[in-house]
């Protein structure tokens, strides 16, 4: 399988700041690789070592084998992110016809992706006048209208409804089954879990894990405990063994290694517990738990 990324020893600092401290990283053709970790993991970094914003360091990037901080290989890539943005004053069909002109795309191949990503009704608006969904849109039918061989999404479901995300979804299966490459990181780790083939755990500036959602979930014995409960969150977090707290509905769902012990406490400073049980760890606590250790 034809490799689209390739990262090897990827380094950089920030002052006396080690962002990135020798990270290994790939994605084949089609294939979707989910970054996570913690907020100063060293993912933004990474990402922008990627798109070519920052150069390797002593590293090594290579997109489809090329340099990104060279034009003709950011030709291939895709970028949606947030930071990027784009300028306001134009026009959709302008900023969607100016990427795939930049792209090396005549200008025709605009109306099928802005089709695709239900933007002809708003071809004519300012960039400036749309939704923050309408413009998570725009950012994907630019990254998509140039083909890419590589998509580098960075949060790129921040603030689109359900049907708009599931659309989302589907649109990047379709582009991967064409043998897109797809880097992705989020804070919805469940839904990387639905999406990605490999996710790989950064922490630090550091490889922490990597492997597909279900490998990562059966290294830890973590489990889950689920409940209805009338304690507070800071005192959910400080229970003993805790390795991660989530808010599900009326539910809180708590990751540990000791469902035991963390049962008992829970039931003695909760007496009017309800909806409890036990279930085996999600790839969100599977995560958290791989952290916490710091395994490698
Ligand atoms: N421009 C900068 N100047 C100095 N330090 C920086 C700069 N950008 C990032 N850092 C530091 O580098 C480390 C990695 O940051 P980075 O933004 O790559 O993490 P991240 O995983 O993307 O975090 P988040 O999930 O919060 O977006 C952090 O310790 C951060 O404080």
């Amino acid at each position: 399988m034809e490799t689209v990324l390739e990262v090897r020893g990827a380094r950089h600092k920030y002052g006396a700041t080690q962002a990135l401290d020798g990270v290994d990283l790939d994605v084949a053709a089609g294939e979707c690789v989910a970054l996570l970790g913690p907020n100063g993991a060293g993912k933004t970094t990474l990402v922008n070592q990627v798109i070519g914003l920052l150069p390797a360091g002593d590293g090594e990037v290579r997109v489809c084998g090329g340099d990104p901080r060279v034009a003709a290989t950011r030709r291939r890539l895709g970028v949606v992110q947030q930071a990027l943005g784009f300028p306001n004053t134009l026009k959709v069909s302008e900023l969607v016809t100016g990427a795939a002109v930049r792209a090396g795309k005549p200008r025709a191949a605009a109306g099928p992706v802005m089709a695709e990503l239900d933007l002809t009704e708003l071809a004519g608006r300012r960039a400036s006048k749309l939704s923050g969904g309408q413009k998570q849109r725009l950012q994907l039918a630019m990254a998509l209208v140039g083909d890419p061989r590589l998509l580098v999404l960075d949060e790129p479901t921040a603030g689109l409804d359900v049907p708009a995300r599931r659309r989302f979804w589907q649109i990047l299966a379709e582009r991967r089954e064409r043998g897109t490459g797809v880097l992705l990181t989020t804070h919805i780790i469940e839904e990387s879990s639905a999406v990605a083939d490999r996710v790989v755990v950064l922490d630090r500036g550091r490889v922490l894990a990597g492997g597909t959602p279900d490998e990562l979930v059966a290294r830890l014995p973590d489990r889950t405990v689920i409940a209805r409960t009338g304690l507070g969150l800071e005192r959910l977090q400080a229970l003993p063994g805790v390795v991660s707290l989530r808010t599900d509905g009326e539910h809180v769902r708590l990751g540990t290694r000791a469902p035991e012990a963390l049962l008992r406490v829970l039931l003695a400073e909760d007496p009017g517990l309800t909806d409890l049980r036990v279930e085996g760890a999600g790839l969100e606590e599977a995560v958290a738990g791989l952290i916490e250790r710091g395994a490698a």
